[in-house]
């Protein structure tokens, strides 16, 4: 029974229709009012006050945001962002670049940023710093380029409209396009991921170029895995691809195809660069010299394929700052993209450049050569397990020939397999903290 009334009182208490209050319950309400006003009247000349500090909290978080830790915290949206954008993409010399760099915190990528920034071109850089290898090593290159005052956009490039924001947001001159998924043997565990990379990826930044007012000059990394199963040597660019050894070969091979198609259709200026098994400081932890050096300091075997009949395989190995030099002879030598996709109609005042180059050394070394120079750099031996090549895309033996390079932008390979080597395994040894251990034993 008593339950029973003080559920009826309870249901008086709320208004039957919104706005109304029953006459019962107008005690309750002057109860309420009073304490209100009361409230009111020693609070309100606090008002102004509560005001001006909310106005000084949203100017310094709106004009004053302090300097994050990790350029990454920014998002897209921000206003902050732009401005960083904007900041990192500014030239510091008169005439300098403004270059979009994909693939910004890999091996080549970070590099070749570096050097732009430096000679004072304006950089901005793309990555989105996939787990295809050690994360915390393109982090770690992502903040030395941030302490260079490269801004690195944290994003992919099948993210259209993130590219097109970047292309509204700043005006590049050029895109160095680096950003793929590498690697030749792991196509046959992850093929979709060629695909994402290196086929839908670049369509997608080809489109976002091909809207960009101005259109971009494009230089993009191809790749020695291109010729395949070509027998002639050296390679020459003119020689034919058409018979790739691995997926990761095709997608290149397909790239340097789906280049020509927008620049013969948008007037896209397009310099395709065909690296040959580039090595060096700050490079990737999935080659065979990286992978060989953590083994042999680990004391674990490491793997040495062999062709058929026991022929040694030979890389045309080339060293970063070599190709650092080509990608920016490549740049400073591409003519202007010459076309425009104003409100849906395309023109293009006239053929735009297409070109393709070997940057290689011109001096293919064996892979047990390449371990025994890394044996004298350790000061270690190399516990050793010989296997035929496994038909996995291997190619037994790259060599490039690079007169056309030489002759149109200037390249000039000088570092040799054993100064490379050299100073790769002094930074791996000094970046991994084995220095001072390795110091006292040498
Ligand atoms: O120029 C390219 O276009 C490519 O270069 C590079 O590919 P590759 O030349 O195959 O380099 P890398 O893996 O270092 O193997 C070197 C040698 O060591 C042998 N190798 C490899 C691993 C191993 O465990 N044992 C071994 O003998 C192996 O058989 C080979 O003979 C890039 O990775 C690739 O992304 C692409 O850019």
């Amino acid at each position: 029974m008593s339950m029973r009334i003080n559920l009826d009182q309870n249901d008086n208490v709320h208004p039957s229709t919104p706005g109304k209050i029953k006459i019962e319950n107008r005690s309750y309400s002057l109860f309420f009012h009073r304490h209100i006003q009361r409230f009111l009247a020693s609070t309100t000349p606090l008002i102004p006050w509560f005001v001006f500090i909310i106005s000084l909290i949203a100017i310094f978080y709106t004009f004053n945001t302090p300097f994050p830790t990790h350029p990454q915290s920014y998002s897209s949206h921000d206003i902050q962002w732009e401005k960083k954008v904007r900041s990192s993409a500014n030239p510091r010399r008169k005439d300098g670049h403004i270059v979009l760099v994909t693939g910004v915190a890999g091996f080549v990528g970070a590099h070749v940023s570096l050097a732009l920034v430096k000679r004072g071109d304006g950089v901005v850089g793309l990555d989105n710093f996939n787990s295809y290898y050690d994360p915390s090593l393109k982090k770690a290159r992502r903040d030395l380029l941030w302490s260079h005052g490269v801004f690195v956009v944290d994003g992919d490039l099948n993210d259209g409209a993130l590219l097109n924001l970047l292309f509204d947001v700043v005006a590049f001159t050029h895109v160095i396009h680096l950003a793929a998924q590498a690697g030749v043997r792991y196509a046959i565990e992850n093929p979709s991921s060629y695909i994402h990379s290196n086929i839908a990826g670049l369509v997608s930044l080809l489109e976002s170029c091909k809207t960009a007012d101005p259109q971009p000059a494009v230089i993009w990394a191809s790749s020695s895995s291109v010729y395949g199963l070509n027998e002639k040597v050296p390679f020459s660019e003119s020689d034919l691809t058409d018979r790739p050894a691995s997926l990761y070969a095709a997608t290149k091979k397909a790239g340097e195809e789906i280049t020509h198609t927008y620049n013969h259709i948008y007037g896209l200026s397009i310099t395709g660069l065909r690296f040959f098994t580039v090595y060096g400081p700050w490079g990737r932890p999935d080659m065979a010299y990286f992978s060989f050096t953590r083994n042999i300091l680990q004391g674990k075997p490491i793997t040495i394929y062999r062709g058929k009949d026991r022929v040694d395989l030979a890389r045309d190995f080339t060293y970063i700052d070599d190709i650092v030099k080509g990608c920016l002879g490549a740049l400073d030598t591409a003519t202007k993209s010459t076309g425009s996709v104003g409100s849906g109609k395309r023109k293009k005042s006239g053929p735009a450049m297409y070109r393709i180059f070997n940057l290689g050394n011109t001096n293919p070394v064996t892979v047990p050569t390449l371990v025994a120079l890394l044996e004298k750099h350790l000061k270690m031996k190399a516990k050793k397990n010989w296997l035929e090549m496994p038909g996995n895309g291997d190619v037994p033996y790259t060599n490039a020939n690079i007169t056309k390079a030489k002759k149109e932008i200037g390249y000039k390979p000088s570092t040799d397999l054993n100064t490379g080597l050299r100073k790769f395994v002094k930074w791996y040894l000094s970046y991994y903290g084995y220095s001072n251990k390795w110091n006292k034993n040498s």
